[in-house]
C-alpha cells in the first residue's frame, strides 16, 4: 500500500525529504546528554561547545525538559545558560518546548533532529535533566548516550536509575577539579567496577568512564575522542546502521501507540464509559480484563 502523501502535512512532506543519505551518516553525531540537577551539564555543554566549533564543527542542542510538561514551565530554555555558546554563529541552542506531552515533546525532539541535519550541523546534543522517563525517551533517538555524575556520592545520585546506567555509552564524572578531584576519581572507580556488571548493550563497544573538568578543561577533549571513537567502532561494525534503523521502527510504533491510545479515549461513546468501567475496576466488580474488553467490543463497533 502507497503512503497517502496526500494526507501529510506539507512540513512532513519537507522532513521526508531530508532522509539523510548514508553516506553521510559518518560525519553526523547524536548525542543525548542526561544528568541530575546541577550535575554540571549546562558549564560542561558551553566549554564542550566552543571547543566543537573552534575545530570547525556545527553544533545543535536541543533541550528536552520533562518537567515542562507538567508545570509548564522551561528550566532548560533559561537564557541564563550558555550564554557565550548562544552567540557563536556555528551554534545553535533550541529550548525546551514548554508545553506538551513527553510524547509530543520528544517527537518534536525527533524531527528537530532531522532538521538540524538537514540544516548542516554536524553534531546535535539533546539534553535532559535526570527525572523520569525522558532520558529512555532520548536514549531511543541518539546515536550515543552519554551520562554525565557529579562527583557524589549516595543521596545525591539517589534519582539516577539503574536502568539509565545500564543505557549510558560514556558515564562521565564532572568537576573532576580543585578539591572534588579525589571524590571524583573514587566515584570513577565505583562506575567502573558497576559497568562491568551491568548487561553490555552493544557488541563492540565496552562503555567508558571518564572524568572531565569544565573549570580547569581537563578531559574534556579525551572525552571527545571517545565519542568520535564509538562512533568510528559503531560505524565499522554496522551497528550504527542497525540502531538507526530499529530507532526508526521503535519511533514509528511509538507515535502509532501514543495516537490509538488517544484515538480510543476520546471516542464519543467511549470516553464516557471509561470512568464507570474505572470504577467498576476499582470496587471490584469487573476485572480489568473484562472491562478492557468491554470497551474494546464497544470501540470496535463504532463506525
Ligand atoms: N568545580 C566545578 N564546578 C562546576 C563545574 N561545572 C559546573 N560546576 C558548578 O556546578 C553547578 C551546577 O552547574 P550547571 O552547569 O548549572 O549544572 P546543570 O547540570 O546544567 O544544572 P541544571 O541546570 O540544574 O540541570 C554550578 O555552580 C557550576 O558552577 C566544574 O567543572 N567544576
Amino acid at each position: 500500500m502507497s503512503i497517502p502523501t496526500l494526507l501529510l502535512h506539507p512540513y512532513q512532506h519537507f522532513l521526508n525529504s531530508l532522509r539523510i543519505p548514508s553516506p553521510r551518516l559518518h560525519c553526523i553525531l547524536h548525542s543525548g546528554l542526561s544528568g541530575p540537577p546541577g550535575a554540571g551539564k549546562s558549564t560542561f555543554i558551553e566549554y564542550f561547545g566552543k571547543m566543537l566549533t573552534e575545530r570547525g564543527h556545527r553544533l545543535s542542542v536541543l533541550a528536552v525538559d520533562p518537567s515542562s510538561c507538567t508545570s509548564g514551565g522551561s528550566l532548560l530554555g533559561d537564557k541564563t545558560r550558555m550564554i557565550e555558546l548562544s552567540r557563536d554563529m556555528n551554534a545553535y541552542i533550541r529550548p525546551s518546548p514548554t508545553s506538551g506531552t513527553l510524547g509530543g515533546v520528544t517527537r518534536t525532539t525527533n524531527e528537530a533532529i532531522l532538521l538540524c541535519e538537514g540544516g548542516g550541523y554536524d553534531i546535535i546534543l539533546i539534553e535532559t535533566v535526570g527525572v523520569g522517563q525522558s532520558e529512555f525517551a532520548v536514549a531511543d533517538m541518539v546515536d550515543m548516550f552519554v551520562l554525565l555524575l557529579p562527583p557524589a556520592g549516595g543521596d545525591e545520585l539517589q534519582g539516577i536509575k539503574r536502568g539509565i546506567i545500564e543505557m549510558a555509552d560514556l558515564v562521565v564524572i564532572t568537576k573532576s577539579d580543585g578539591d572534588l578531584v579525589v571524590p571524583a576519581r573514587r566515584i570513577q572507580a565505583e562506575y567502573v567496577s558497576a559497568l562491568k556488571l551491568l548487561r553490555r548493550r552493544s557488541g563492540v563497544w565496552r562503555p567508558k568512564v571518564i572524568r572531565i573538568s569544565a573549570r580547569s578543561g581537563e578531559g574534556i577533549s579525551e572525552m571527545w575522542d571517545a565519542m568520535r571513537e564509538f562512533q568510528q567502532v559503531m560505524l565499522a561494525s554496522g551497528e550504527l546502521t542497525t540502531k538507526r534503523q530499529k530507532q526508526q521502527r521503535v519511533w514509528m510504533w511509538n507515535l502509532i501507540q501514543e495516537n490509538i491510545l488517544e484515538h480510543f479515549k476520546t471516542q464519543p461513546g467511549i470516553r464516557e464509559q471509561i470512568p464507570l468501567m474505572e470504577r467498576k475496576v476499582l470496587s471490584g466488580a469487573l476485572s480489568p480484563g473484562l472491562a478492557a474488553d468491554l470497551l474494546l467490543k464497544a470501540f470496535k463497533s463504532k463506525p
